[in-house]
């Protein structure tokens, strides 16, 4: 298919994802920078906000109508005694748009503040993997279109992947529902390349990838996964949807992200970009029960629990392995 029904919204959302990372990364090479714990006590940076108003701004300027289920707001930076974190992602956004002001910045960032589902919304990480980007390890940048709630577009740039094929550092994955899944360099967002899931069809022999984040899945209950599927080499370790990224790209074949924390469901801009690429290269993705993921329920995945993303072939012995460790 060489016509996309969704051409001009791809093209945008690779070139926002993009343009972000180029915030994201000039600020994790700076030193010092500073961090905000929010309410759960998880942190936001000001790479965080930078990069939710550039691609806040350019879904708003070239798709007005639609609303944009974001992470972040802008309620944090409004406070006077964060007025030099406020001038901080000011200055970071100048450097692409040099006229922005801060009040232009904090209008940007509150343009992702919808919740509800609607019949077409964008749903936006601008850093997904936080700690990842403070530890200076994976985070990403993830975008998708949601319309009649599924994920129909999708654009996800990993800052930090390197891949065994070159020296290149940085790439963006995209996808439209239909027609396959890409991979490009960051330093040249034009050269998309197919990317496919690997064929591997015997579970003993399938890598898997969990969150760095202990507290977000249980080191046993993975470890009696892996034993119930032959698997016996740990699980690789990496943070934010670099892991939908690798099992797109054919890298690895199980992504599992078990619910552990009671109460925890899952918020959709954690997986809706991640979730098309892997099903776009060739992959299933569902929850702990083999149910679709549920992406019509406004900001939260309300009916689902955890995640299994695998390389499609093996992902119903995967999901009946799970089963059979859960009780
Ligand atoms: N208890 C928990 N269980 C599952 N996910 C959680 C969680 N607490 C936070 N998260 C989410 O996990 C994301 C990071 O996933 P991972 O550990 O795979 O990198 C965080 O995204 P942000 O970094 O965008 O806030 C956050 O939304
Ligand atoms: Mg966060
Ligand atoms: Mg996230
Ligand atoms: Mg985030």
């Amino acid at each position: 298919m060489t016509n996309s029904s969704y051409s001009e919204e791809l093209r945008i959302a690779i070139d926002a994802v993009v343009e972000a990372s180029k915030i994201c990364r000039h600020i994790q090479s700076t030193e010092g920078f500073s961090e905000l714990s929010k309410n759960d006590k998880s942190p936001v940076t000001v790479a965080d906000f930078g990069s939710q108003a550039v691609v806040c701004k350019a879904i708003h300027e070239a798709f007005p109508g639609d609303p944009i289920i974001a992470e972040e707001d802008s309620a944090a930076l409004r406070l006077p005694d964060q007025i030099s974190l406020l001038e901080r992602v000011a200055k970071e956004v100048k450097t692409l748009f040099p006229t922005a002001t801060s009040d232009d910045v904090l209008a940007w960032i509150d343009q992702g503040v919808s919740r509800d589902a609607a019949p077409r919304t964008w749903t936006l990480d601008p850093i997904d993997g936080t700690k990842g980007f403070l530890r200076k390890e994976q985070y990403a940048v993830a975008l998708a279109l949601l319309v009649d709630g599924q994920v129909e577009v999708a654009a996800l740039a990993c800052p930090n992947l390197d891949t065994s094929e070159s020296d290149e550092i940085g790439f963006v994955f995209s996808a439209v529902r239909g027609e396959g899944a890409f991979v490009a360099p960051l330093s040249d967002p034009n050269d998309r390349q197919p990317i496919s899931t690997s064929g591997c069809t015997v579970a003993s022999q399938a890598r898997f990838c969990e969150s760095v984040e202990s507290g977000h899945s249980d080191h046993s209950w993975s470890s009696d996964i892996a034993h119930e599927l032959g698997i016996s080499r740990d699980s690789v370790r990496l943070d934010s949807q670099a892991k939908y990224a690798v099992v797109g790209r054919g890298e690895a074949e199980i992504y599992l992200r078990l619910p552990t924390k009671p109460g925890y469901v899952e918020k959709i801009w954690d997986h809706a970009a991640g979730c098309l690429v892997i099903e776009e290269a060739g992959g299933k993705v569902t929850d702990i029960h083999g149910y679709p993921l549920d992406f019509s329920k406004g900001a939260l995945l309300a009916d689902n629990q955890g995640v299994i993303a695998t390389n499609g072939v093996l992902h119903e012995e995967v999901v009946a392995a799970v089963k059979k460790c859960n009780g």
